[in-house]
């Protein structure tokens, strides 16, 4: 924790052992990190008065008494209230919350987009975040919400925190950079990041258009999936996690600070960067993770599993066993199931499954499901491969078979997702889309035998 680097305008902490690029591994481990020598207090939280002249600010992510209590304790150049003035509502029209029940949009229905296009408009994290469905209630902490950000233009001397919601961010296209208050996180494509509710951050283009998914998580936080059999390993493991190391800026320039509070967008302008952070510790931080890192486990001799087997992250709801959100992904493995129909089945749930493309072709679906379209099967909706994927699944030769380039996920939540006005009625809705199903065949003709 001694050296330090002046990069991307921000003097960020050197790498210390253990760390790769910038970040330190580990899920929701208690890290430490230090962008000046001795900026972090040892042995305790609040001494009289920090080094450098810092002030301590305790950052509480859970309750005071959840358990384990999540909370990051930062050593800063202001104290973020310092930050604070009146502050004015906003409108930024694309950003839906829950509850958002629009009377003249049918959510019923099994839904597929083609990818949003990019516009002629300059649009940042903020205006370019279009939000799809919504589920739950924002006020009473429960459900989310799904969106699609369309991004061009690097938000410039101004900030944001969500008081709302922690955002999954799964790019589909494009590089992004989130400078926050305690450090750097470059995301692209194959990666997901999570920004926790609170945590002050402005989000910058590498490389343009940009487009993804978020899911907006108004729960319990996001952690790892209970391995229950599983065991120890595989699926997502947690030292392939990454928070970052410390990164600050000490930049008086008049700026903009957006809040999201109550599903409502708030403004305040202050005199300086908030992202004035020298030296953190504890667990509650932002963090990214490496898709092609996840160790997918599956059906070694016949039948098809729940797609629970592939959840990547899940956001507990109170009730036990059910979600308030899982993260699955659907990436490359070998289908060696023997006298199995391969594909997912056909099939209704009490929860609501709302898919994104990353790349490639999903099995149930090889055609109309293109990268950086969606899909919304809502609850207790039946849905399953289309003709063609059943009536090749139904007489493939099985041997082993390698699905390869396949990225897919799905945002599954208990609650039935509502369709936005932009959803329904903006983006490239796919008309047709029920007719995959049209052209199954009646196969039965009472007689006995495999058809
Ligand atoms: O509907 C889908 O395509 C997602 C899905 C995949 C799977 O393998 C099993 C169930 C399921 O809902
Ligand atoms: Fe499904």
């Amino acid at each position: 924790m001694n050296r330090q680097t002046k990069t991307h305008g921000l003097t960020q902490a050197a790498t210390p052992v253990g760390t790769h690029e910038g970040y330190m591994p580990g899920f929701a481990n208690d890290f430490e990190t230090e962008a000046l020598p001795g900026a972090l207090p040892q042995g305790m939280n609040s001494p009289q008065k920090c080094n450098y002249g810092l002030y301590g600010e305790q950052l509480s992510g859970t309750a005071f008494t959840a358990n384990p209590p999540e909370r990051t304790w930062t050593y800063r150049i202001r104290p973020s209230v310092k930050h604070s003035a009146r502050y004015k509502k906003v409108a930024l029209p694309h950003w839906k919350s829950s509850p958002n029940v629009d009377p003249d949009v049918i959510s019923l229905g099994q839904y597929r987009w083609d990818p949003v296009p990019h516009s002629e408009q300059n649009l940042t994290w903020l205006t370019g975040m279009h939000t799809m469905t919504t589920a739950g209630d924002v006020n009473t902490q429960v459900g989310m919400a799904s969106h699609i950000y369309l991004v061009t233009a690097s938000m410039e001397d101004a900030y944001f925190f969500s008081a709302d919601s922690e955002l999954l961010v799964v790019p589909q296209e494009g590089r992004l950079r989130f400078c926050t208050e305690l450090g750097i996180i470059d995301l692209e494509p194959k990666e997901i990041a999570i920004l926790p509710r609170g945590l002050v951050y402005r989000v910058e283009v590498l490389e343009g258009p940009c487009r993804g998914f978020v899911c907006e998580n108004y729960g319990q936080k996001f952690e790892l999936p209970g391995r229950g059999p599983i065991g120890a390993n595989c699926l997502a493991n947690p030292r392939d996690f990454k928070a970052p190391v410390a990164a600050f800026e000490d930049r008086e320039t008049p700026s903009t600070l957006t809040i999201k509070w109550c599903g409502q967008f708030h403004e305040t302008e202050i005199p300086q960067s908030p992202l004035d952070v020298v030296a953190w510790h504890g667990n509650y931080a932002p963090y990214k993770y490496d898709l092609r890192n996840y160790c997918p486990v599956g059906a070694i001799l016949f039948d098809h599993p729940d797609p629970s087997i592939f959840t990547v992250l899940t956001a507990p709801s109170g009730v036990p066993g059910t979600a308030n959100i899982d993260f699955v992904l659907f990436r490359e493995r070998w289908m060696v199931a023997e006298d199995t129909f391969r594909p997912p089945w056909y099939h209704k749930n009490i929860m609501s499954e709302l898919m994104g493309n990353i790349y490639g072709q999903y099995d149930a679906k090889p055609q109309g499901f293109v990268p950086g379209g969606m899909s919304l099967h809502n609850m207790m909706l039946p849905h399953g491969p289309d003709r063609d994927a059943f009536e090749k699944a139904s007489n493939a030769n099985l041997g082993p078979d390698k699905l390869d380039n396949t990225m897919s996920f799905m945002f599954e939540t208990r609650f039935p997702q509502h369709l936005t006005a932009f959803a329904a009625n903006e983006a490239p809705l796919q008309d047709d889309y029920i007719d995959c199903w049209d052209s199954l065949e009646k196969k039965f003709d009472g007689t006995p035998g495999r058809k």
